[in-house]
């Protein structure tokens, strides 16, 4: 198996093989959550637009995302996971776009499969991939607002590599908490609680907590990311 980490949008659209695109602030943590917590099925669309007419269409299902982290105007939630604990999503579509996982997810093509990443299922993506044992693995890193790396991103990419790789990255955690004073600084700001809760850090941070990986999947209509035990 032949590991390769790549870069933000640039990076998706190079990607081949099984293709992991990453994104743990906070949409990818995010969907994780919704399955955990019962969601039947997650649409992912690239617009605003897409999103907004989609939920016209079906009023009864859940619309979340962001743009520049916030939740949008006429969305049912943004992209905070600690929002959503205290939503009745069983058995909830939802329709979710963000400005960096989500349009990576839709970027990459070339791809011959593609699985959502993040710390929270980052241990069953490598139980899953070793299973599958592809010959190419494709670790994406979204960063923020798929412009710039962020160090969550590349974290989970080389923590994923580490487990293929058996060779264990002995400080995990105290880079996991590192993470505060870096791209999760935000999350510590009193002056950005509204979009981006302290909650929401520990949610996103609590590594290999969940079971399942998170596949997209094509249908005629669109994409669906769908959960697969692993
Ligand atoms: O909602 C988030 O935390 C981010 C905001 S940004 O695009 O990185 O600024 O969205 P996501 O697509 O989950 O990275």
């Amino acid at each position: 198996m032949e590991i390769e980490i790549l870069h933000l949008l640039d990076g998706a659209e190079k990607a081949t093989g099984t293709a992991v695109v990453i994104d743990v602030f906070r949409a990818f943590s995010l969907e994780a959550y919704l399955y955990q917590r019962g969601a039947a099925l997650i649409l992912p669309v690239q617009t605003v637009q897409e999103a907004l007419d989609l939920k016209k269409e079906h009023p009864e299902y859940l619309l979340a995302g962001e743009r520049h982290g916030a939740k949008v105007q006429g969305f049912d939630v943004g992209n905070s996971p600690s929002a959503i604990m205290h939503l009745d999503v069983k058995g909830k579509t939802v329709i979710h776009t963000t400005s960096a996982g989500v349009q990576g997810l839709l970027a990459a093509s070339h791809a011959d499969e593609v699985i959502s990443g993040a710390l929270v299922n980052a241990a069953a993506i490598a139980r899953y991939l070793k299973k599958k044992n592809p010959d190419y693995v494709s670790l994406v890193c979204m960063g923020l607002e798929a412009k710039r790396d962020t160090e969550e991103d590349v974290l989970c990419a080389e923590y994923i590599r580490s487990l293929l790789q058996e060779k264990p990255l002995a400080d995990i955690d105290e880079r996991i908490d590192a993470l505060r004073y870096q791209e999760g600084k935000k999350f510590f700001d009193p002056a950005q609680q509204n979009v981006f809760p302290q909650a929401d850090f520990g949610l996103c941070t609590k590594r290999d907590c969940m079971n399942f990986v998170i596949q997209a999947q094509h249908t005629q209509k669109g994409i669906q990311m769908v959960k697969i035990d692993a």
